[in-house]
């Protein structure tokens, strides 16, 4: 239902757990994004970030605990009622239609989101100006270049008028150009839309100029959370960063 999302309420994620054939990839993970915020959800590989959002959304059942929007309880509901409540999401994988063009998959999402047709072009023909997409609108999805392909999945998930939008390394793959491009655009995001907005990403550079606060995670629990200038020195951080990259070394 269009404008069903309302922009006051915030999104709560409360000691939320999630466990994948008896090893727990999230334990008392409790986080909160409130409308014209943007939140950095970082930490080490494998540490729980996609996790985390795949439990928000409602792609895999929690273990324990509970995710709220305003007071209304979101854990159990399937991924589309989410969805249709205001919580839009990209993926760490790019899913794009290859087969529709451009526009099309722009379109998708605010029709799934009950915009009629004509409403939906309008939004998607709109959005894509505004990531600099508007020639290549007719253009097949699966022509797109990777960066192309990624700014065309952040504009079909605001397709939706989302009131908080998780994105899952928007930055990956893209150039130095590319990036700069999308930190300047998602950094207008919230105070333009009022939405909430979570952010995966491994480039810190960007993490650290774009998001009001951190969430940091290793090994499936928050180790810290704050303004990115505390978060940088923080002693947990550090060693976790440290002990991934020498384990990974
Ligand atoms: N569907 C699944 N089935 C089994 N284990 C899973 C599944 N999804 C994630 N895991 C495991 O849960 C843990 C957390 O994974 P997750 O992808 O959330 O980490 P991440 O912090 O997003 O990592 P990365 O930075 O590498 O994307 C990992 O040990 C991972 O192997």
């Amino acid at each position: 239902m269009p404008g069903s999302a309302s922009k006051e309420v915030s999104l709560k994620a409360i000691d939320v757990a999630v466990e994948f054939s008896g090893l727990r990839a999230l334990d008392g993970v409790s986080l909160t994004l409130s409308p014209g915020e943007i939140v950095g959800l970082i930490g080490p590989n494998g540490s729980g970030k996609t996790t985390l959002i795949n439990a928000i959304t409602g792609q895999v059942p929690l273990a324990g605990g509970r995710v709220l929007l305003g007071d209304r309880q979101l854990s159990g509901l399937a991924p589309r009622d989410i969805a249709l409540l205001g919580l839009s999401r990209s993926f760490q994988i790019v899913r794009l239609f290859n087969n529709m063009t451009v526009v099309e998959n722009v379109e998708a999402g605010a029709l799934a989101h009950g915009h009629g047709l004509r409403e939906a072009r309008a939004r998607a023909e709109a959005l894509l100006d505004e990531f600099g997409l508007g020639a290549r609108a007719d253009d097949l999805g699966g022509n797109l270049s990777y960066g192309d392909k990624r700014r065309v999945e952040i504009a079909r998930a605001l397709a939706a008028d989302p009131s908080f939008l998780m994105l899952d390394e928007p930055a990956a793959g893209m150039n130095e150009a590319e990036t700069e491009t999308l930190l300047h655009k998602l950094s207008a995001l919230p105070k333009d839309r009022g939405l909430g907005l979570l952010i995966i990403d491994h480039d810190m550079g960007l993490i650290m100029r774009l998001c009001d606060r951190l969430h940091v995670l290793a090994f499936g629990r928050t180790i810290a959370e704050g303004k990115a200038a505390d978060i940088r020195n923080d002693p947990a951080v550090i060693e976790a960063y440290l002990g991934s990259e020498a384990a990974h070394a």
